[in-house]
């Protein structure tokens, strides 16, 4: 929890295609969270490594029933911060827009281009609006200790890269394939707009891992993508993953100063305390308790 200066980090990890579960968490135990914004993704498993809590997400639910455009992001978002979550790791399916990038590669995303369409990207609506920086969207301290751990895993690493968001549920067109590459994005895929939107309104850390299945369309050498060769690669890009995370962890769990994203709200509300709606307020309660409710 957040206290006035110091935070005994709680990490989240939502995984995504292909990881409904996470290895070497001790006392783990799968529970219901409800939230203001309706129901997460499925239940939260809560547990510990290496002495450090954690609660793990599976984005799309278990036996992946929720397709990108029907995830509830603020339900996912609102429940990991209910749980405690104060730093979120995003494990993401991603396809590569960079021959360099090759798949089984990890890359660790640092920029977005949000393309996404009609999704809930905010808590903040009518009656409490806020307006929160995302020029930096991703934490660099997760991101630097997720390269080290990889580097030392020996899991083929890439550190920074742009991540363009797509609706989906279709993969792109080779045109929009192209478009995106001549834009300089790194990897694309479907859901990690609003999730990052979200985490920063809730002063959480965020990073992604995007992990390359395929080449989308753009490739002249590899067939257009398919769920066949995503989940394949998918499938070994897992095995990877859990190690990542499980040494990540344990990297993380020492006590630190707040970094900047968890104080992302200190001015960021416009709606002054008396225009404020009260039925939405008492929704924020986990959000923006920190800024809305005490003064901390
Ligand atoms: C199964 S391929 C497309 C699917 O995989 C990615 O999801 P996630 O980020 O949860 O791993 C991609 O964004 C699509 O939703
Ligand atoms: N090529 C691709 N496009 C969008 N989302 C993806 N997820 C994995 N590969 C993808």
């Amino acid at each position: 929890m957040a206290s006035e200066k110091h935070v005994e980090p709680v990490i989240g990890v939502i995984g995504g295609s292909g990881l409904y579960e996470i290895d070497g968490l001790k006392d783990k135990e799968w529970r219901r969270c409800e939230t203001p914004w309706g129901a997460p993704s499925d239940d939260l498993l809560f547990g510990s490594i290496s002495g450090v809590r954690c609660v793990f997400l599976p984005r799309h639910g278990r036996g992946h029933p929720i397709p990108p455009s029907r995830l509830n992001y603020r339900a996912n978002i609102d429940a990991l911060k209910r749980a405690g979550v104060t730093d979120i790791i995003s494990l993401s399916a991603v396809g590569s827009l960079k021959e360099e990038l090759e798949p089984g590669r990890f890359v660790l995303v640092d920029q977005f281009i949000d393309l996404t369409q009609g999704r809930q990207r905010t808590f903040f609506e009518e009656g409490c609006v806020a307006h929160v920086s995302m020029a930096e969207p991703v934490s660099h301290r997760l991101l630097t200790t997720l390269g080290d751990t990889a580097e030392k895993l020996h899991i083929p690493v890439t550190r920074g890269g742009t991540y363009v968001v797509i609706e989906g549920p279709q993969f792109s067109t080779r045109a929009e394939s192209d478009l995106y590459r001549s834009w300089g994005c790194s990897v694309i895929g479907m859901t990690n707009m609003p999730e990052a939107r979200l985490a920063r309104e809730a002063e959480m850390n965020y990073v992604t891992v995007g992990m390359v299945t395929d080449y989308d369309c753009w490739h002249e050498d590899h067939d257009s993508v398919t769920v066949d060769t995503v989940v394949t690669t998918m499938k070994k890009n897992a095995t990877h993953a859990r190690e990542l995370v499980k040494d990540a962890i344990a990297s993380l769990g020492h006590k630190r100063e707040l970094d900047q994203a968890e104080r992302a709200l200190d001015n960021a509300i416009i709606t002054p305390p008396d225009a404020r709606d009260s039925g939405l307020l008492a929704r924020l309660d986990a959000v923006a308790g920190r800024v809305l409710f005490s003064h901390q």
